[in-house]
């Protein structure tokens, strides 16, 4: 064996080392237990849909099987289906840092579960034009570019009905963020934001950019889609004005499964969204023919909930029941960490390009690297079990879920990587064929 062949296997097996003793140390190894996953499988993509928690399955039988199949529309009160979207709001609301007791005080509200992000999106927009156009002195809306493209589409529309220069799309880059805000000042209407980006994994500085914002009378909409769940946010605290996230990333609320808007308490008996529909109605069962918004966070319903898919993330969200976000964000820290060192200790992943901000503390939980072969290498670990994503044009995306990933899988997915990278699997032909879904 050469030199450097022993300083590999003396590095792999110190790796394998750490993974075990990680492992037995893992505060919260034990919420997997919750989860039902697929054997051979190391899931590293649950920051685009979360893996399946065995109670949303069995939510999932008993809403169509019982609540449906045999209580049928009695279930509205028998099963509280309409109270839904405030029961997982409430449930959500702990885990992004908003303080409300839905039971007992349901005017304290701030959370609600409702449609998709990009439909929560355009509500949030148009209430922050309706509280902040300041008689159309303000006209401006900051994002980045590298923002998820939704996010951006949906100041398209708002600007295809209104016209742009009621609402001015302005792109920087995200280490710009600040020093724009500066410049742009009281023309802003609000400052609308990815907190961490969906490929490099960037987290925004909240705090800073929050406070930065409102000193210059802006108000701030973050998407939190690739925050919820994983990260502390901490909106009450850092006096968010807006925000909304995603029910089937880290919440593993299933595909489709629906979103979440937050709107600060401060802004509900002033702000005006567009999508009203009866269900947002102050007394809906009055079936009356004027619309007069709820007073509080309800005014955000719009039509029926997806019952289905709400009960089944109310379900999913039981895995957070008996842990902090802040134990979750330090095992995530350690994965990725973990993960990285490897990468970077093994010849045979040479080949990677790091594009994820270095330290833990400056990232998400998932690591991005370039290779000009990343879609086939995505596809070519996918067949050897071990999933992760590509995003175009040259990003392989690891994504590592704290409450169900071991280190152990960690190793287990970079001896893999290794393999396929030394054997060049990704040049087959199988998988160098495009699909739909990326
Ligand atoms: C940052 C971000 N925002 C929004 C979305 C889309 O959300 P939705 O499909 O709920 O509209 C995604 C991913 O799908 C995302 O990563
Ligand atoms: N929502 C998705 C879908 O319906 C199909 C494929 C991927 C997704 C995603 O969630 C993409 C994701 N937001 C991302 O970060 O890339």
């Amino acid at each position: 064996m050469s030199e450097n062949s022993k300083s590999q296997h003396a590095s792999t097996q110190s790796h394998a080392a750490s993974a075990i003793a990680r492992d037995q140390q893992d505060a919260i190894a034990h919420l997997r237990d919750h989860y039902e996953l697929p054997e051979d499988t190391i899931y590293l993509d649950g920051n685009s849909l979360g893996a399946l928690p065995k109670a949303a399955k069995k939510r999932a039988l008993e809403v169509v099987e019982t609540q449906w199949g045999k209580d049928l529309i009695t279930s509205w009160n028998k099963h509280a289906w309409i109270d839904l979207p405030m029961n997982v709001g409430d449930r959500i609301a702990p885990l992004i840092g908003a303080k409300q007791d839905v039971k007992n005080d349901p005017a304290s509200a701030q959370v609600i579960c409702c449609d998709s992000i990009s439909v929560n999106l355009f509500k949030l927009l148009c209430a922050a034009l309706s509280l902040n156009s300041d008689d159309g002195k303000r006209t401006k809306i900051l994002s980045q570019c590298d923002n998820f493209p939704t996010d951006l589409y949906t100041v398209e529309g708002l600007q295809a009905l209104i016209g742009s220069g009621k609402c001015e799309l302005v792109l920087c880059e995200e280490e710009e963020i600040e020093q724009k805000i500066e410049e742009l000042g009281d023309s802003l209407i609000t400052v609308m934001l990815t907190h961490v980006n969906f490929r490099s994994g960037y987290i925004h500085n909240l705090p800073k950019i929050t406070e930065l914002a409102h000193q210059h009378g802006a108000l701030v909409i973050w998407d939190l889609a690739h925050s919820a769940g994983v990260l502390p946010v901490n909106v009450d605290e850092h006096k968010v004005d807006f925000a909304v996230g995603c029910g089937y990333k880290y919440l593993n609320g299933g595909p489709g499964a629906p979103a979440f808007v937050y709107a600060a308490k401060r802004h509900h008996a002033k702000l005006q969204q567009p999508l009203s529909g009866w269900m947002g109605h102050a007394k809906p069962f009055d079936f009356a023919v004027e619309y007069q918004a709820d007073s509080g966070i309800k005014q955000f319903l719009s039509g029926t909930p997806s019952v289905i898919s709400m009960s089944v993330l109310d379900a999913a969200l039981s895995v957070f029941d008996d842990v902090s976000i802040q134990q979750v964000r330090d095992k995530s820290m350690a994965l990725t960490s973990f993960f990285q060192q490897a990468v970077e200790d093994a010849d045979d992943l040479k080949g990677l390009k790091f594009a994820s901000p270095a330290l833990p503390e400056q990232r998400g939980s998932q690591l991005a690297y370039t290779h000009d072969k990343a879609y086939a290498l995505c596809q070519a670990l996918i067949s050897k079990g071990i999933v992760a994503d590509f995003r175009a044009p040259d990003i392989i995306r690891f994504g590592f879920s704290p409450t169900y990933l071991s280190f152990q899988d960690i190793f287990q997915s970079i001896e893999t990587l290794k393999q396929v990278m030394r054997d060049k699997t990704y040049e087959l032909p199988e998988f160098n064929r495009k699909q739909a879904v990326t």
